[in-house]
């Protein structure tokens, strides 16, 4: 399938697709990253180099569920932590806890600022309902649906599977394909007849695995190629009809 018009159903992922929350979401691991490392420096553990909220953020945790964000980027400093506190030290520092402190930052800056939607995604989306393609949403956050409401446009999508699921059916987290594909089931659309849209690399790396029909990567600040080298077909700045009409295919880039 070379084209979305030959699409009979849509996946999009959510943070930095449909709305504008991956730089809150990055921000609010950065917060609670930053202050570990710092309590970590300060009791000897190596000096503070702080997390980057482009580099760190889009190799490590950008599309990947909580715990897989917070272990990933763990494992790229060499640093372990406990999933939960052993009963002989209740107040250690772990992997849920780290995950759950950076969630009630992310969940502040959703209260302070609001979550706006992207204006050419949605209007992509209303497009393709009139054509009657099949539409979901994916995510691998919790908060996909709190997000999607937040911006007003969770009616816009017939399906949705979010991290909850994840946890509730047992599916792989990003980069494996589950989440998609299990989307495409409810959908009740083939993979190979559905389009994945993702701005992350674990996202697209998911499609490609899944072997869906088309896979759109979106690159909002420069990284591309990267999406390319991760199996995107086709590479756009954000989803106008113009945008796609000149992205250039994988085969031609
Ligand atoms: O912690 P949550 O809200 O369940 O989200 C998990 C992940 O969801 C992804 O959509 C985001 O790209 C990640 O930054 C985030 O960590």
């Amino acid at each position: 399938m070379r084209s979305i018009d030959d699409c009979v159903g849509v996946i999009l992922d959510t943070d930095g697709v449909i709305t504008n929350t991956a730089g809150l979401h990055a921000a609010a691991w950065k917060h609670a990253i930053d202050e570990f490392l710092l309590e970590r420096a300060h009791h000897g553990h190596g000096r503070f180099r702080p997390f980057d909220m482009q580099a760190d953020y889009l190799r490590y945790v950008d599309g990947r569920s909580r715990g897989d964000g917070v272990r990933t980027f763990l494992a790229s400093r060499s640093i372990t932590l406990p999933e939960t506190a052993p009963p002989q030290d209740p107040g250690a520092v772990t992997v849920s806890g780290l995950g759950d402190r950076k969630d009630r930052y992310f969940l502040q800056q959703v209260q302070e600022y609001g979550v706006a939607p992207f204006a050419s995604t949605i209007a992509f989306v209303r497009r393709l309902r009139e054509r009657g393609v099949a539409l979901a949403a994916a995510s691998a956050s919790r908060n996909c649906k709190t997000v999607l409401r937040a911006a007003g446009v969770a009616d816009l999508f017939e399906v949705r599977v979010d991290g909850w699921d994840v946890l509730r059916l047992g599916l792989a987290g990003k980069p494996a394909p589950d989440l998609f594909l299990e989307a495409a089931r409810r959908l009740g659309v083939p993979a190979q007849e559905c389009a994945v849209v993702e701005d992350a690399t674990a996202g697209v790396e998911a499609a490609r695995r899944g072997e869906f029909g088309l896979v759109v990567g979106i690159d909002r600040g420069g990284w591309g190629a990267e999406l390319y080298r991760h199996g995107a077909d086709i590479v756009v700045t954000d989803l106008s009809g113009t945008a796609l009409a000149a992205a250039p295919s994988r085969d031609v880039s």
